[in-house]
C-alpha cells in the first residue's frame, strides 16, 4: 500500500504540490489528471525520489520512502519503476539491450559494462518483449523503432525491473492515437496479469476515464477530486481544468489555445 500524507514541493515561492494525501491500495490503476502545470509530475517524481518534498511523508508497506538514502534509495528506485514521455531509451543500443538495462542493479557491473549478460535475464528480457508483441524486434536499434514501439520497450524494461509500482509520466503524451491505445493496453496488462500497482499521468480525460479505477484530479497542487471514474461529472472536471474544460470535454469544440502543451489535451477528442 503507497500512503502519501501531506506531500509539498515548493520550487522558491511556488507551491508545486501542496499538502496532497491519498492511499493507494496494492493492485489499483490510478489516473492522475489536471491541467498542465497542476502538478502531477512533480508528484510522481517525489513519489520516486528524482525529486525531494518539502514536507510530507511517503509510505510503502513499512518503508519510509521520505527517509531512504543510499543503496536503500536505489532498491526503492526498482521497486517502483518510472516511464517517462520521452522513453529514456538508449536509441544506439539494440531493443533486448535497453531491456537489459532494467536488471542492471542485479548483475555485477562488468557484465553490463561488456554487454555479457547472464543467458537468464536474456530469456526474461525477451519475454517481456513478446508480452508486448514486440519480441521481433529485440535486435533493432531502438531509435529506428515507432514511438509506441519505443514506449513498449521502456515498459518491458520496467518489467524486468520486477517492480511493485510503476510510475508513469504522461506516457502517452508523445504518441498518435493508435499507439496511445497499445501503451495504455501494455499498462492495463501489466497491472491486471501481474498485479503491479500503476500511478500514471494523464493529460487525456476520456483515457483516463476508460482506463483508471480511480481517478486523482490535480489543480494548482492540490488534490481537487479523488474517486471512481463515474464520480467525475462534467462539471468537477470543468473545475479542476478551468479554462481548459472545453479542449478537455470536447476537443472538437474549438482549436487549442496556443499555449504550451495545449495540443496534448487534443488527445481527448481524437483517442
Ligand atoms: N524544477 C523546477 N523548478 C521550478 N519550477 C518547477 C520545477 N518543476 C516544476 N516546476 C513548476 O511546478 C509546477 C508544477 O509542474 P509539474 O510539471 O509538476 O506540473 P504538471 O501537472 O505535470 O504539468 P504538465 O502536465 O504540463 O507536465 C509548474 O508551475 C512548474 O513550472
Amino acid at each position: 500500500m503507497l500512503v502519501v500524507e501531506g506531500l509539498t514541493r515548493r520550487f522558491g515561492t511556488l507551491k508545486a504540490v501542496s499538502d496532497a494525501s491519498f492511499v493507494i491500495e496494492p493492485g489499483a490503476f490510478v489516473g492522475v489528471i489536471g491541467p498542465s502545470g497542476a502538478g502531477k509530475s512533480t508528484l510522481l517524481r517525489m513519489i520516486n525520489r528524482l525529486v525531494d518534498p518539502s514536507e510530507g511523508v511517503i509510505r510503502f508497506g513499512n518503508e519510509n520512502v521520505t527517509a531512504l538514502t543510499g543503496r536503500d534509495l536505489r532498491r526503492w528506485r526498482r521497486r517502483a519503476a518510472m516511464i517517462f514521455q520521452q522513453f529514456n531509451l538508449v536509441g544506439r543500443l539494440d531493443v533486448l539491450t535497453n531491456v537489459l538495462m532494467g536488471r542492471v542493479a542485479t548483475v555485477p557491473a562488468w557484465r553490463s559494462l561488456t554487454g555479457l549478460w547472464p543467458e537468464d535475464d536474456k530469456v526474461v528480457a525477451l519475454s517481456a518483449l513478446e508480452q508486448f508483441d514486440i519480441g521481433s524486434l529485440a535486435a533493432k536499434r531502438a531509435e529506428h523503432l515507432s514511438g509506441g514501439q519505443q514506449q513498449r520497450v521502456a515498459i518491458a524494461r520496467a518489467m524486468v525491473q520486477e517492480p511493485e509500482l510503476i510510475l508513469a509520466d504522461e506516457p502517452i503524451a508523445s504518441l498518435d492515437p493508435r499507439n496511445t491505445r497499445v501503451v495504455m493496453d501494455a499498462l492495463l496488462r501489466i497491472n491486471r496479469h501481474f498485479g503491479i500497482t500503476v500511478l500514471c499521468n494523464l493529460h487525456s480525460l476520456e483515457i483516463a476515464r476508460s482506463y483508471c479505477d480511480r481517478l486523482i484530479g490535480m489543480a494548482a497542487g492540490r488534490v481537487v477530486f479523488d474517486g471512481a471514474p463515474v464520480q467525475l461529472t462534467d462539471a468537477l472536471a470543468r473545475d479542476i481544468y478551468g479554462l481548459d474544460s472545453e479542449q478537455v470535454l470536447d476537443g472538437s469544440a474549438r482549436a487549442p489555445e496556443p499555449r504550451v502543451r495545449a495540443g496534448a489535451f487534443g488527445e481527448a477528442a481524437v483517442a
